[in-house]
C-alpha cells in the first residue's frame, strides 16, 4: 500500500495519555504534532499577563484576537510562543491551569484557536497528530483516523501526581495528593464536558482505547497498527 499522508485526532479528557501517545507516535511516524491544549494555555496566559478578568466572557472575547500564537509541531521538540516570548513553562503552571477552562469556554477565542489548527493541520504536508478535546468533533472532522483515550480517575490522578512529584523532586511530596489531583482532573473535566462551544466529546466514528490498564508503550503501538492499518508506514 502506498504511503499517504494522514491526520490523526485524538481527543479524551486529562491525563489520559493525549501528549505522551500523540508526540510518540507522530515522532515514530514521521508525522507533525500539534498541542491544542497548549494554545489554549498560551491565551490563557496572555489573558492573565495582559490583566484581563478571565471570568469576564465579554472582556476575554474582545481580546481573543490580539495576541500571536505559534505552535512549533516537531515531535521531538514541539514549541509555543504568545508574541514571540517562549511560554512552554509558565503555562504548565497553577494559574494558567485554573483559569483554561474558563477561557476556552469563549467561543470568540475558539473561533480564533480553531482557526490556527486547521490551518497548521493543511500545511502538514506530511501529515500530523492533533490532540484536544474537540478536535474529531470540530475541529478536524474529516480526519482519517479519531482516537478518543480514556482512563480511570484514579489511574489519570495517580498518573499526574506521579508525575508532579518527579518535577517537584522526590517523595516529600510523594503522592502529591492525588485525592486533590483526582479532584482537580474531574472539574477540568466537568467544565470542559459542559461548555456549549465545542464540549470535549467522542465524535460518533471515534476508537475508543480505555488506557487505564495498558502501558504508555501499549497504547502508542495500539495507535500505530490503526495508522498502518489506514495506509501509513513509519518512515
Ligand atoms: N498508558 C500510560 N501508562 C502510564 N502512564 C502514562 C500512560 N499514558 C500517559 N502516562 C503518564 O501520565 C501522565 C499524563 O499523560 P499526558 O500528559 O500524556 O496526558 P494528557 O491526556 O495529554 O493530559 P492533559 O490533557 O492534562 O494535557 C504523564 O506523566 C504520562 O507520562
Ligand atoms: N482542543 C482543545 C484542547 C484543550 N482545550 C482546553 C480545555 C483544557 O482543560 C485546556 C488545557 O488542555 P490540556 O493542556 O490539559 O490538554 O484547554 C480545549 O478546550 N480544546
Amino acid at each position: 500500500m502506498a504511503a499517504t499522508p494522514v491526520v490523526v485526532a485524538i481527543d479524551g479528557p486529562s491525563g489520559t495519555g493525549k501528549s505522551s501517545t500523540s508526540k510518540a507516535v507522530a515522532a515514530r511516524m514521521g508525522l507533525r504534532y500539534l498541542d491544542t491544549g497548549a494554545q489554549y494555555r498560551a491565551i490563557t496566559w496572555w489573558m492573565l499577563h495582559a490583566g484581563i478578568d478571565v471570568e469576564d466572557a465579554a472582556a476575554v472575547a474582545a481580546a481573543a484576537d490580539k495576541p500571536s500564537i505559534v505552535s512549533g509541531t516537531d515531535p521531538l521538540a514541539p514549541t509555543i510562543t504568545v508574541d514571540g516570548t517562549d511560554v512552554a513553562a509558565p503555562i504548565r503552571g497553577q494559574q494558567v491551569t485554573g483559569a483554561v477552562s474558563a477561557v476556552s469556554a469563549v467561543p470568540e477565542v475558539r473561533t480564533r484557536i480553531t482557526e490556527l489548527q486547521r490551518s497548521i493541520a493543511a500545511e502538514a504536508a506530511e501529515g500530523i497528530v492533533v490532540e484536544g478535546r474537540d478536535i474529531g468533533t470540530t475541529v478536524l472532522p474529516d480526519a482519517d483516523l479519531k482516537i478518543f483515550l480514556t482512563a480511570s480517575p484514579e489511574v489519570r490522578a495517580a498518573r499526574r501526581s506521579a508525575e508532579l512529584t518527579g518535577r517537584s523532586g522526590g517523595p516529600a511530596a510523594a503522592g502529591a495528593d492525588v485525592v486533590a489531583t483526582r479532584e482537580a482532573l474531574l472539574r477540568r473535566d466537568a467544565a470542559d464536558s459542559g461548555r456549549k462551544t465545542s464540549p470535549l466529546a467522542k465524535a460518533a466514528d471515534a476508537t475508543e482505547v480505555d488506557t487505564s490498564e495498558l502501558t504508555l508503550e501499549q497504547v502508542i503501538e495500539c495507535v500505530v497498527t490503526l495508522i498502518e492499518e489506514r495506509g501509513r508506514r513509519p518512515r
